[in-house]
Parts: C-alpha cells; structure tokens; sequence
C-alpha cells in the first residue's frame, strides 16, 4: 500500500519499548495504522511487535526512520526490520505436475487478490508451461536430476532465482532441496505439504491417510528447513472425509484446502505478518 510501511520489532522484553517506538514515530510525523504485540512470557520473555504506520513521503523518510530505530532500539537489545509495504515481495513459484496450488496462486494474483509479484515459474516438468505462460509470466521447465547430479539442477534454479526474488514458493514442488539450496537460496522458502503436520511428513500422505483410516485430511504451509516438512508453521487447515472416500476422493477434497491454506500463508508473509521465532511462527 502506497506511503504505508510496517515495522517489526522482537528480542528479550523490556518495559519502555513500545513508549520508545511510539514517540519515535510520533516525532517523524507517522500516523500508526495498526498496532499488535505479544510477549511469549510475561516474566521474562521475548517481546513481539508489528506497527503498520502512514506518512507523506515515506519512501524518502524511510532511511533516518531506519536510523534512528536502530539506535532507539539498540539499549533495549530489540532487533527489527522496516519494510515499504508499497513496494510488493517477488514471488518465484517452483512446481511440479500438480497444477492446483500453482494456477491458484496465479488466478488470484492476476485478481490482485495476492500483494506479490511474481518473476517465474521455475518446474522439473513441462506440463504446466502453456498455462503458465496464458497468465503472461516467465516459466523455465528445469528437470530434476537424481543422485550426483541433483546439484545441476539445484545450481541452475539458484542461478535464476539470485536477485530477481524476496520469496519462494514450492507449490506442491515434489523434489527435495539439499541443505546446499536452503542455504544459498538466501530468502525464505514457504511449501505446501498435504497433510496436516505433523501427521504424515513426506511423500503419499493421502495414502497413508486412507491406509490409516481418518476421519479428517488437511493441509500444512510452512517455512521450508534441513529437517523435510519439519519447518515453522504458517498455517494449516483441515476438512472431513469418510470411510466411503477412496485415497483419489481424499487427495480431491484435500487440495481445495491446500489452495486456501498456501494463499492465506503467502499472503501473510507478503504482509509481514509473520514473525519465526526458533521452529515456531507468531501470526499478526
Ligand atoms: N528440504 C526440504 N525440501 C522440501 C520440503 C521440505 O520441507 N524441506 N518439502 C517438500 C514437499 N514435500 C512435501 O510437502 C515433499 C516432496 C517430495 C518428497 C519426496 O520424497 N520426493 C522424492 C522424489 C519424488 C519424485 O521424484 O516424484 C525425492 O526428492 O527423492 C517428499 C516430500 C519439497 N521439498
């Protein structure tokens, strides 16, 4: 949003430090949109704070704002990040062969329902070029490879994705990404895992389900870590199924809740609503 920025303040909490930040935008003529915080333990634990706020050419402003948080926030030993919300995030989606997640991301972004851009697509199959490219946006068909040579593909993604990108989205990505990847991609990396975590980590959860017998299949969105499907949670949902679904009826009712969950996690993060804190997230 045009002349709205969003500030994010966190570490150990201290009384006095949201009177500092206050004041300290009071003085630069900034009127707060919204305000959220959460302490994890009031008796000595972290402190969270999220403040949307306006000013008339902030874009100018935002380099002695960054200034002077730093050295308000330095003796209360709070770290933060300000952001130009009306400079949209960079999306890069990765896919696979399943499309749902994908073309529902790009439907609601060509809807201006999703407050990104989006530079590519980038897939290890080709079938979802044509469509791809229906929505005007970049798509490079980058096949995996198994073994030794996973890292040619890996290297090759990294190399298109380096500067053109804030984020990274793997909607329904079915490759693995080598520790290498997580660490030289440099942004954060958010999936789609079907299932509702922690059940059924890893590949075929909508057969396991079946196998298992629920009553309920979900979906899981969440920040991308070493550890497979294991990273901080950004958001989950569930829908119910019966005995009478077979493991297709399942993975069917499952993926609208995928495509619900994945956009309400990458709108989320977009927004700078989520803050990660160890393997957990808080959510504004
Ligand atoms: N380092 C991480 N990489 C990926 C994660 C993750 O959490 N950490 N999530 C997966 C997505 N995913 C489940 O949501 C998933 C995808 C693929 C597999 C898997 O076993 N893949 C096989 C190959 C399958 C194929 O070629 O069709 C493999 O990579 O050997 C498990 C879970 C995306 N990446």
């Amino acid at each position: 949003m045009r002349d709205h920025a969003c500030l994010i303040v966190y570490g150990p909490d201290k009384r006095g430090v949201v009177a500092a930040v206050t004041g300290l935008l009071a003085r630069h003529e900034c009127n707060i949109v919204s305000l959220d915080q959460y302490t994890d333990n009031p008796d000595g634990g972290d402190y969270f704070q999220r403040v949307v706020f306006t000013r008339p050419h902030l874009t100018a402003a935002l380099p002695e704002l960054e200034s002077e948080l730093a050295s308000t926030l330095k003796p209360f030993d709070m770290e933060f990040k300000l952001t130009d919300q009306s400079v949209p995030k960079r999306m890069a989606i990765l896919a696979s062969t399943s499309d749902h997640c994908l073309l529902d991301l790009l439907w609601r972004h060509r809807r201006g329902e999703l407050p990104v851009t989006v530079p590519m697509v980038v897939s290890n199959h080709d079938v979802t070029a044509d469509d791809v490219r229906t929505f005007g946006i970049p798509f490079f068909h980058v096949p995996s490879q198994h073994g030794p040579d996973k890292s040619q593909s890996e290297a090759e993604i990294l190399k298109l994705l380096a500067g053109n990108v804030d984020f990274v989205v793997l909607a329904r990505y079915m490759q693995i990404l080598s520790n290498d990847f997580i660490e030289k991609v440099g942004v954060p990396v958010i999936n789609i895992h079907h299932s509702f975590l922690p059940a059924f980590i890893g590949a075929g959860p909508y057969k396991k389900a079946k196998e298992r017998g629920v009553k309920l299949v979900g979906a899981t969105s969440h920040y991308v870590t070493e550890e497979l499907d294991e990273g901080p949670i950004i958001e989950q949902d569930v829908v119910r199924v019966t005995h009478a679904d077979t493991a297709v009826d399942l993975a069917r009712r499952g993926a609208y809740v995928e495509r619900e969950v994945l956009s309400r996690a990458v709108t989320w993060h977009a927004q700078d609503r989520v803050i990660r804190k160890g393997n957990h997230t808080i959510v504004f």
